[in-house]
This record gives C-alpha cells, structure tokens and sequence, in this order.
C-alpha cells in the first residue's frame, strides 16, 4: 500500500502548483505535549476517510471538528491533507490553522523539499516524516528543512529496524510508533512496546493508531509514550468532546456533550 501511495506523491509533486504563503505564527508541538493538557499528550486527527476503513465519517466539517478538539483540551491537532486515499485537502489545515490556537500538524506522505516548502505555506506548524519512504540521510534533510522553516517534524517508524536504523544519522526530537502494519492494515499496541525500548532518553515519542479506549492509553503510556495520535475513534464518536472523554476514562453517566 506504502509504495502505491508514494507513486502517487511523486505523480503529484510532479504537478504541484505552489500555493500563496499563509502568514502566521508557528506553535511548537514538541512544547505541547512536553506539557500535556491531561496525563499524556493528545494529538487529535481531523481524518475523513482512510485506505483501511474507507469512509469513516460522513458529515465531514474539517474546521467544526477542529475546533471542538480544541475545546476539549487536546495538545494539538493533526490534518490529512492527502486526497487521493484520505479525501483531505491542503486548504482544510489552512482553514483550521486559522480557526484555532494550537499546533497543527500535517500529516501527509512528504517525501520532496516541494512539499516541505507547500508546508510552510500552507501554515502547518509541523509536518509527519515516514522512516522508509526516503533514505534515512534524506529524511533528515527533509527535517533540516523544515526546522530552518520554523517547522517541527514527528518522525514516523513501523519496525524497531527502521529506528535503528534512522538513529545512526539523526536523532528526532519526537518520534512517532505507527502501531498499523501497513501491508496487512491490522494495528497491534505491542508495536509501541516493542519499539519504545529504543527510544533515545531526550526524544518524545508518540504512539500512533488503533487507540480506542482508556485501556490501550494506559498500556501506551506505560511503554513510555508522552502522546498519543487518535483518528477513527474520535472521528466515529458521537462527538469530538464525548470521543475525548471516552479516550481518557473521563465518561459520568450525566456527560452529555
Ligand atoms: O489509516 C490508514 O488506513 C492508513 C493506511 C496507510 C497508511 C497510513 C494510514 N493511516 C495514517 C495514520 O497513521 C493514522 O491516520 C493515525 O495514526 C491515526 O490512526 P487511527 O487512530 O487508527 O485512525
């Protein structure tokens, strides 16, 4: 699935026209999880639709949802902005990077300077890096990049192999563990703990997908994630408030919104 995706990034890179510089100001998200609004941080993901589950939610207003994770004391907010196998946009994070006033990531394929440089424009404050999808030595130039922009990076691993690995050439100040195998779409929470051992002592790390109650918070938190990135579940939640709540064990019988 990776590679199918990532000849479409190239196909589209070949074609990009370069959007207008939005002006605003950068939010650190290193910063907001460091100081998490609840016991670890939450990146809440504004997600449409996805490879594995198809359409995940219907009645889609980027900006509304955006808002409301703000309202419910979530770190920072994380868009898909790629519309080929997530149905996002590039303009849903410039519209919700002006809507709200905590860091919003771009969680995309970027695999090309081009890309880096739409990020800025675009206005995210941080942007995903995947281990893999360029040499190691590439990825860091990527992260070069987008720290001289005023960016931050979460760099993404599947394997213990691909940290390692990465590690050799750079060390990330956030790291996220993609808990989704994405040959097979199945998520196993064991991912983080395998791969949290490897995590150097000054990097944060986010444990990402397939978190969906307070039990698998718990388990991640103690491998030692300072975050956690959450998409399905708070986009199928009746609403991104009670979604949270959820997350967190935070439900009384009287919370209705
Ligand atoms: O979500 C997918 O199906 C997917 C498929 C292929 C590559 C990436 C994919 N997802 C990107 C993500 O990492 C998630 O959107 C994010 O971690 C949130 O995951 P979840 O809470 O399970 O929606």
């Amino acid at each position: 699935m990776l590679e199918t995706i990532l000849n479409t990034k190239k196909q589209e890179i070949a074609t990009l026209v370069m959007p207008e510089s939005t002006k605003v100001e950068r939010r650190s998200l290193y910063q907001a999880i460091k100081q998490p609004n609840r016991e670890l941080g939450l990146i809440a993901e504004v997600k449409k639709a996805s490879p594995s589950k198809g359409l995940i939610r219907e009645d889609f207003q980027p900006v509304e949802i955006a808002k409301a994770y703000e309202a419910a004391n979530a770190d920072a907010i994380s868009v898909l902005t790629d519309q080929q196998y997530f149905q996002g946009h590039r303009d849903f994070l410039t519209a919700i990077k002006k809507e709200t006033n905590i860091p919003i990531m771009r969680k995309d394929f970027i695999i090309d300077e081009q890309q880096v440089e739409e990020s800025f424009r675009i206005g995210a404050d941080a942007i995903l890096l995947i281990a893999g999808t360029v040499s190691d030595e590439e990825l860091f130039q990527l992260y070069q990049s987008s720290h001289q922009k005023g960016m931050e990076c979460l760099v993404e691993v599947h394997a213990a192999s691909e940290l390692s690995s990465l590690l050799t050439v750079f060390t990330p100040e956030l790291i996220g563990i993609n808990n989704r195998n994405l040959k097979t779409f199945s998520t196993s929470l064991a991912q983080t703990e395998d791969i949290a051992k490897l995590v150097p002592e000054g990097s944060l790390f986010v444990s990402e997908s397939g978190i969906h109650g307070y039990e698998d918070v718990k388990r991640v938190q103690k491998a030692g994630a300072g975050a956690i990135l959450v998409g399905e579940s708070l986009m199928r939640a009746e609403s991104p408030n009670l979604g949270i709540k959820h997350l967190f064990g935070e439900l009384t019988h009287d919370s209705t919104s």
